[in-house]
């Protein structure tokens, strides 16, 4: 897997997000496709993503009883996508059936499967006021991030803010995918752990939604994210 960003299609209908994608030109660029579009236009939507050539990380964070997820993953894994995911919270058990799931079904060949440690748009406040973890987010993330690795996931989700310490403790080859990403001066809006691309020098991959979607200019500030992320890179890995 090449280390790329993948654009949030977080949009109504299919039609709208395939507009997006050949309006600005944006072919056979990575794709990740949440909750709000899959419920809608669901697996046939996935196969003309994929007949177009685009690279699919598939966002929906399963969160269930083992046994269910389990068997979400076996009919998730025939989709082919690259990259599908579950909440860590879920526990040890919980993603190592998500990995039988999607073996089971697929061999090796199967999706990259992720796990989210804590959503960005998780505080420090909120972990502590709302969720009762009483340990700082780092140490959280690097607990979970453990814990999915023990359970055999390629990697997992967090914000730029600890993918340092998450490849320090779990090596090089954990992959580490960061949402939450905002070009300079662009609104927060409902995420919490932000950053900038070029601030994301340990990520394998980014997320980006709006910044991308709500801009005049999407292929524009497509480009540009590139640029810096990958400026970023080789200043730090050559
Ligand atoms: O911790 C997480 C996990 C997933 N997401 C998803 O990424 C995009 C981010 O969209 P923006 O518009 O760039 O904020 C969105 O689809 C989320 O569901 C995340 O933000 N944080």
């Amino acid at each position: 897997m090449k280390s790329s960003i993948y654009i949030a299609l977080d949009f109504e209908t299919k039609d709208e997000a395939l507009d997006f994608l050949n309006q600005n030109e944006l072919h056979e660029v990575p794709v990740k496709v949440g909750m709000q579009l899959f419920y809608k236009e669901g697996p046939s939507f996935i196969q003309s993503l994929k007949e177009k050539g685009h690279p699919i990380f598939l966002d929906l964070k399963l969160h269930d009883i083992p046994n269910t997820v389990y068997h979400a993953m076996k009919s998730l894994a025939s989709l082919e996508v690259d990259l599908v995911n579950v909440h860590a919270s879920g526990g040890l058990e919980m993603m190592k059936a998500a990995k039988e799931g999607l073996e089971d079904t697929c061999g090796k060949q199967a999706s990259k499967l992720i796990a989210v440690t804590q959503l960005t748009s998780t505080s420090e406040e909120v972990l502590s006021n709302e969720l009762l973890i009483n340990q700082p987010m780092d140490q959280v993330v690097r607990s979970y991030a453990q814990m999915a690795q023990k359970a055999g996931l390629d990697g997992v989700v967090s914000s730029v803010w600890e993918a340092q310490l998450i490849k320090e403790s779990c090596g090089e080859s954990f992959v580490t995918v960061t949402p939450g990403i905002r070009l300079i001066n662009d609104a927060t809006q409902d995420q919490k752990r932000i950053a900038t691309p070029e601030q994301a020098s340990h990520s394998d991959f980014l997320v980006m939604g709006r910044s991308i979607t709500t801009s005049r200019n999407p292929k524009k500030a497509y480009e540009q994210a590139l640029k810096e992320w990958k400026h970023e890179y080789r200043q730090t890995t050559h």
